[in-house]
């Protein structure tokens, strides 16, 4: 079994055990469900592109950072310009929980990204009575026909859908209802990174597709080839969150980028 499978399993175990704590019913009469979103897809195009994570820590890398207070980094994350913040949930291999994101959605008015392996109607329920504003969906764990009735939901419940693939199979699960398609440098299975890997694939999609590069931007040279390449946004979460400060590391990398 991969990594991968083994944090489906994981997630299939936490989702059924969530249900039994909180019902649908009591998710849809939470009082943020009825909440306005903040749309990714316009903060990507009007601003750097750059989608800050929080991240403590994952399994190919082990503990990242597990003192950072994750208010405190998405403050700074916002002030310092971040197009959105990426939010790991996931607990057992990510360190993260919802309430990270809860805890920062009345403080900050940039959209959050809830990162996470989504399998479950459920989930995105809990996504929205919790402050995220866009879905992670990961083409590898889902079918083309589950990412298609998921997209649907998000967008019923005013959430807007990143759809990451890594390989050129993968492109299938694209549809037209797709809000943006991150592709993801880090081959989930081994955890290798490729760049060209990422440019390649993207010169696949349609033009008019916002594409996200994600993972694996070490420097602002990484980010400068990508963006030649011709990607929108830009998902980076170790690069910052290796510093005490993540907030300060953004800082110091969007001054260099402008340099
Ligand atoms: O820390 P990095 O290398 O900058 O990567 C960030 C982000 O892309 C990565 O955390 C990620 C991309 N896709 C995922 C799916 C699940 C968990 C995590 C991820």
């Amino acid at each position: 079994m991969n990594i991968l499978d083994k944090i489906i399993e994981q997630k299939k175990h936490e989702v059924s055990e969530a249900k039994k704590k909180i019902s649908l019913t009591q998710l849809k009469d939470a009082a943020l469900f009825n909440r306005k979103t903040f749309s990714l897809k316009e903060s990507v195009k009007s601003g750097c592109g750059i989608i800050a994570e929080f991240k403590r820590q994952s399994p190919s890398k082990g503990i990242i950072n597990d003192k950072a207070e994750v208010l405190e980094v998405a403050k700074s994350y916002q002030k310092f310009g971040a197009s959105g913040i990426s939010i790991l949930t996931d607990s057992e291999f990510f360190g993260g929980k919802l309430e990270d994101i809860l805890k920062v959605r009345s403080e900050i008015s940039i959209p959050i990204l809830r990162k996470d392996f989504m399998i479950d109607e459920y989930q995105f329920y809990e996504a929205k009575v919790n402050g995220a504003d866009v879905i992670l969906l990961i083409a590898s764990c889902l079918s083309p026909n589950q990412v298609q009735e998921f997209t649907q939901l998000s967008h019923e419940l005013g959430l807007e859908v990143l759809l990451e693939i890594h390989t050129e199979d993968e492109l299938n699960h694209c549809n037209k209802n797709i809000d943006l398609v991150g592709i993801n440098n880090r081959n989930l299975k081994d955890f290798k990174v490729d760049l060209q890997h990422s440019v390649n694939l993207k010169n696949l999609l349609p033009k008019e597709v916002l594409a996200v590069a994600e993972s694996g931007i070490f420097s602002v040279e990484d980010f400068k080839f990508l963006k030649e390449k011709g990607f929108d946004g830009f998902l980076m979460g170790e690069y910052f969150m290796r510093n005490e400060n993540p907030g300060i590391a953004f800082e110091e990398f969007i001054k260099d980028v402008r340099n």
